[in-house]
């Protein structure tokens, strides 16, 4: 399970990130691509970046695939699993802007430096399912993306094909679709920080005996819809705070809220489900944060010049 945040400070500043939940660990590398590095696609004309990037994820043929990562001018990228409703064309399509999904986040950080622009030229993509190299799989994925402005997911699903939905929570989990989610969220209208007042109830007294009982019913599991829901409603929540340390608590608070912990799940292959690692970009200090299951150390990395005009990605042990 993962889930995805964003949200922004009073003065704009824009912070984002996730919890990456697995079973099996992948491995990770904090990776930095710089400006100028080769970008080759599947169906597109290769190229090379322009804007440097930093996230979390693996290299692959000397190809960064990032499972989340923002640009220089502040557009993010996260990619969390949608088994059972992400599907991707057989083939290119003519006419269309083809990418493979391991290309997409590659694609919207070197070609954009908005949500808006991102949301226009997602009118004409497809993506098709292709991996890196013909081995691995293609990772059933749909996507936050966001600037400081606006979030937006990415889904391309069998029933729906490519859709595109404004985000105004700043939160993703996984299955399944976000209108789902987005409907199941007003089964919680009743959820609130402020505690109920005592009631009387056939003569009887009854009164809250401690505080939260205004949010009883919140969900605690970790499911997607319960996750999105916690997150979504911790996020709406938290009182607006000012600076970077107290804005990235703020992220840390809220995701380690939704964190999974081992042995809470086993899935179907015996192992514990954990939250890997929780990561948080701060886009006006070009920062990102994170830390790991076993190591709540906050470790940070700022994208500098040398390395954003290097001609190697910087790939770093996280
Ligand atoms: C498993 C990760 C998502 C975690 C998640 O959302 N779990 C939810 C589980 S559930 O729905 O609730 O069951 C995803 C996020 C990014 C993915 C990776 C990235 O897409 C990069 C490559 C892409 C390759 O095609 C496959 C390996 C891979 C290295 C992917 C492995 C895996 O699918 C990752 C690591």
């Amino acid at each position: 399970m993962c889930t995805g945040l964003r949200f922004t400070d009073p003065e704009g500043n824009l912070y984002f990130g996730r919890n990456l939940d697995v079973g099996i660990d992948y491995g990770k590398k904090l990776i930095i691509t710089p400006r100028n590095y080769p970008l080759p696609y599947k169906f597109l004309d290769d190229s090379k970046t322009v804007k440097a990037t930093i996230g979390m994820g693996i290299v692959m043929d000397d190809y960064p695939l990032y499972f989340d990562c923002c640009n220089e001018d502040g557009l993010c990228i996260a990619g969390l699993n949608f088994p059972h409703y992400a599907q991707f064309s057989d083939g290119p399509v003519d006419g269309k802007t083809n990418l493979a999904p391991y290309e997409l986040m590659m694609w919207v950080t070197q070609e954009f430096s908005s949500v808006a622009e991102v949301k226009q030229a997602l009118k004409n993509v497809n993506l098709v399912n292709k991996a890196l190299i013909d081995s691995l799989p293609v990772a059933p994925l749909h996507w936050l993306i966001s600037d400081q402005h606006e979030a937006i997911v990415l889904e391309q699903s069998r029933q729906y094909g490519l859709r595109v939905f404004e985000n105004h929570l700043g939160v993703l989990t996984n299955s399944p679709d976000f209108a789902w989610q987005m409907t199941n969220l007003c089964n919680y209208t009743g959820l609130t920080p402020h505690d109920a007042k005592p009631q009387t109830w056939t003569k009887q007294n009854i009164i809250p005996l401690g505080v939260g009982t205004g949010s009883i019913g919140l969900p605690g599991d970790s499911v997607p819809a319960s996750r999105f829901v916690k997150a979504a409603y911790l996020n709406a929540n938290y009182p607006t705070v000012e600076g970077e340390t107290a804005n990235v608590a703020k992220f840390f608070n809220i995701l380690k809220a939704v964190a999974m912990v081992k042995g809470s799940v086993v899935n179907v292959k015996g192992k514990y489900e954990y939250t890997v690692y929780t990561a948080c970009y701060s886009a006006k200090t070009k920062t990102y944060y994170y830390n790991l299951y076993n190591d709540f150390n906050l470790h940070s990395c700022q994208l500098t010049d040398d390395q954003v005009n290097g001609n190697k990605l910087v790939v770093m042990d996280a």
